[in-house]
C-alpha cells in the first residue's frame, strides 16, 4: 500500500481534493464528501489533517469495513499501525472476543467453569471468525430487505451450523459434519448453546430464525417420531440448506392454548383431509415442509396429531405477515385448503402429538433461553462501548453515576441468567431423556421467563443509554434499535412470560410431594 507523510496529506485539504486519516490510514474522501451522511462540511472541517477521534466518535467499527475502506488509497509512512479492530484478538487460555467487561459470558474472559472443555472453545473461536466475517456485517442490510439470502443459509450448512440446530442428529443425516469438525459422539448441548449464542451476537433475533428458525423447531419432532421414510425425505436437504421446513401449532384464536387449537385432519381412509390456519409461522414463507399439529381426534389435548405437509400439496399457501421485528425470519399465515395428506406423513402416532409438542417445547424454550440472553448481553456491550466515548456535560457517559448504575443493574441481570441457564443445561446434559420432561419442564419454563425479562430490561436501558441513536436504523444505535422491537418476539412466543411462570410453580408444586411442609 502506498505510503504517504503527515505533510503529503496536510496539502489535500479542500472540497476539489480532500484527504484525511484515521487509524493511520490515508482517504481520499472528495468524491464522498456530498455522499457522507453525516455531511460535507464536517468533513472538510478536518480535510488534511487526523480524524481518527472524531470517526470514532460518531461511527460504529462496520462502518470502516464497508463504507471507509473502499476509499483508502494508503498509510502514513513510518508510522506503527494500530492494532486491528478488536475482534477475536484474544486466542489465549479460555479467553475469548474483545474482553469489553461482561461482553461475553465469564468463561470466556477466563473465569475457570466446570462446563466447558477445550472442544467449546474451539468451537467458539471457529464460530467467532465465521460470523465476524460472514454475518455480522452484512446483518443490518439484511434486516432492511427483510431477506437472508439463500446464499447464506447455504454457507451456514456447509459449516455445520444448521445441523447444529437441532439437537442430537443421528450422524448418517448430517450432510456436512457438525462445526469445527467436532464429531457427532462429543457434541452436547453446550456445544448447541455456543452455535446459537455466536449467531446472536450479530443482535438480530430476525437472522437466527431466518437460518434456523422454523428448523431448530420443525425438524426435532420428525427426528424424534417420524418414520424412516419421513426422516429421510426431510433431514438431510433442509440440514443442507437446500430446503426449508417449519412448525405449525400457532392459530388465529389458539396460541399458547395449544389444546384448543382447529385445524382439522379428517380421516378419508387412506389420506387425511386438512383444513385450517396457522399464524406467526417462522420460517413458513419459505417451507417446502411443515410439521403442523392438527384435530384428528376429539376436543383437548387428546385429539391432537403432528402431519408432514408439503408445500407441493394442492390447498397450501402461505403469505408474508408483517411484524413489529424480526425481519427476515419469514414469519408467515399459512392457509391449507383441502389438502390431502398421505397416512404416511403421520408424525408417530395418531392422538399422540400434544405430548410430542410438550416434548419439543423444552427443546424450543431453551433455545429462546440461549437467544435471550446473548441478546442482553449484546445490549450490555454496546451500552459500555457507546458510554467510553459519548461525551456529555464534559464528561464520558461512563463518569456519570446513573449511567454506571443501570450498566450494574444489566449486568447482574444478565450473568444470573446465564448461571442458571448453565445450571440447568447441565441437568439436560446428565439426566436421562425420559426423566427430562417432568424434571426440567417446569425450571425451564420458569428460566426463559427470566430470560426474556431480562433481555427486555435490557434492551430499554441500552436503549436511554444510547438516547436519540437508539431511535434510528442503522448507524451505531443499529442493535439497540433492533433488539428494541425484538424483545415481543421472545416475552410471547414458545409459551408466553406469563404461562411460563404459572406453569413453573404449577410442576413445582405437583413436587410437594416429597417435601415436608
Ligand atoms: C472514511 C471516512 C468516513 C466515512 C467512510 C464515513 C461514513 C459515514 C456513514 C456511512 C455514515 C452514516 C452511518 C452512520 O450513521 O453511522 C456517517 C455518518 C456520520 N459521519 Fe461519517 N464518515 C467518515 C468520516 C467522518 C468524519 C471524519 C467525521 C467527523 C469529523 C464524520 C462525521 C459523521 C457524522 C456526524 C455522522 C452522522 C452520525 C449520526 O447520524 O449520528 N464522518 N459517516
Amino acid at each position: 500500500m502506498q505510503t504517504y507523510t503527515v505533510e503529503q496529506v496536510a496539502a489535500h485539504n479542500n472540497d476539489k481534493d480532500c484527504w484525511i486519516v484515521v487509524d493511520n490510514k490515508v482517504f481520499d474522501v472528495t468524491k464522498f464528501l456530498s455522499e457522507h451522511p453525516g455531511g460535507k462540511k464536517i468533513l472538510l472541517k478536518v480535510a488534511g489533517k487526523d480524524a481518527t477521534k472524531q470517526f470514532h466518535q460518531f461511527h460504529n467499527a462496520q462502518i470502516m469495513e464497508s463504507v471507509g475502506l473502499p476509499l483508502q488509497i494508503g498509510v502514513i509512512g513510518g508510522a506503527e499501525q494500530p492494532k486491528a479492530a478488536p475482534k477475536a484478538v484474544a486466542q489465549e487460555g479460555n479467553k475469548v472476543g474483545d474482553l469489553i467487561p461482561y461482553g461475553d459470558p465469564a468463561d470466556c474472559q477466563d473465569w475457570n467453569s466446570p462446563y466447558y472443555n477445550e472442544s467449546h472453545y474451539k468451537l467458539r473461536r471457529f464460530l467467532r471468525a465465521f460470523v465476524d466475517k460472514e454475518l455480522m456485517p452484512h446483518c443490518h442490510e439484511w434486516s432492511e430487505k427483510k431477506d437472508i439470502p439463500r446464499s447464506v443459509v447455504k454457507k451456514c450448512a456447509e459449516i455445520g451450523l444448521l445441523a447444529a440446530a437441532c439437537g442430537h442428529v443421528p450422524e448418517e443425516y448430517i450432510p456436512y459434519g457438525l462445526p469445527a469438525g467436532i464429531k457427532a459422539k462429543d457434541w452436547d448441548c453446550f456445544h448447541e448453546m455456543i452455535c446459537v449464542d455466536e449467531i446472536a451476537r450479530c443482535g438480530s433475533g430476525g437472522l437466527l430464525w431466518g437460518l434456523q428458525g422454523g428448523l431448530s423447531i420443525g425438524l426435532p419432532p420428525v427426528l424424534l417420531f417420524g418414520s424412516k421414510e419421513l426422516q429421510e425425505k426431510v433431514t438431510r436437504p433442509c440440514l443442507s440448506g437446500d430446503k426449508f421446513i417449519c412448525l405449525g401449532i400457532t392459530e388465529p384464536s389458539a396460541g399458547s392454548d395449544v389444546a384448543g387449537l382447529k385445524t382439522e385432519a379428517k380421516d378419508m381412509g387412506d389420506h387425511y383431509l386438512v383444513n385450517g390456519e396457522k399464524k406467526w409461522i417462522t420460517q413458513g414463507l419459505d417451507a417446502d415442509f411443515f410439521t403442523v399439529a392438527c384435530r384428528t381426534g376429539g376436543n383437548g389435548m387428546g385429539g391432537v396429531s403432528l402431519l408432514l405437509l408439503e408445500r407441493t400439496m394442492p390447498g397450501v399457501t402461505t403469505r408474508r405477515m408483517d411484524c413489529m421485528g424480526m425481519f427476515g425470519s419469514g414469519t408467515s399465515y399459512i392457509t391449507f385448503e383441502d389438502v390431502k395428506v398421505p397416512k404416511s406423513n403421520l408424525i408417530g402416532k395418531e392422538n399422540q402429538g400434544f405430548s410430542y409438542i410438550m416434548q419439543n417445547f423444552n427443546h424450543e424454550r431453551l433455545g429462546i433461553v440461549f437467544q435471550a440472553t446473548r441478546l442482553a448481553r449484546v445490549c450490555v456491550e454496546e451500552s459500555i462501548k457507546y458510554a467510553n466515548k459519548r461525551m456529555v456535560f464534559g464528561k464520558k457517559l461512563i463518569d456519570q453515576p446513573v449511567i454506571r448504575n443501570k450498566l450494574g443493574h444489566m449486568v447482574r441481570q444478565v450473568e444470573a441468567t446465564q448461571s442458571w441457564l448453565e445450571s440447568t443445561l447441565y441437568q439436560v446434559k446428565t439426566l436421562p431423556p425420559s426423566a427430562q420432561p417432568k424434571a426440567l419442564a417446569g425450571p425451564i419454563a420458569l428460566l426463559k421467563a427470566q430470560a426474556t425479562q431480562t433481555f427486555e430490561y435490557c434492551a430499554r436501558e441500552a436503549a436511554q443509554i444510547f438516547g436519540g441513536l437508539s431511535y434510528t436504523r442503522g448507524g451505531q444505535g443499529e442493535k439497540v434499535e433492533r433488539l428494541y422491537r425484538e424483545v415481543r418476539a421472545y416475552a410471547i412466543p414458545g409459551g408466553s412470560e406469563e404461562i411460563m411462570l404459572d406453569l413453573g410453580i404449577r410442576q413445582a408444586q405437583r413436587g410437594l410431594g416429597n417435601a415436608k411442609l
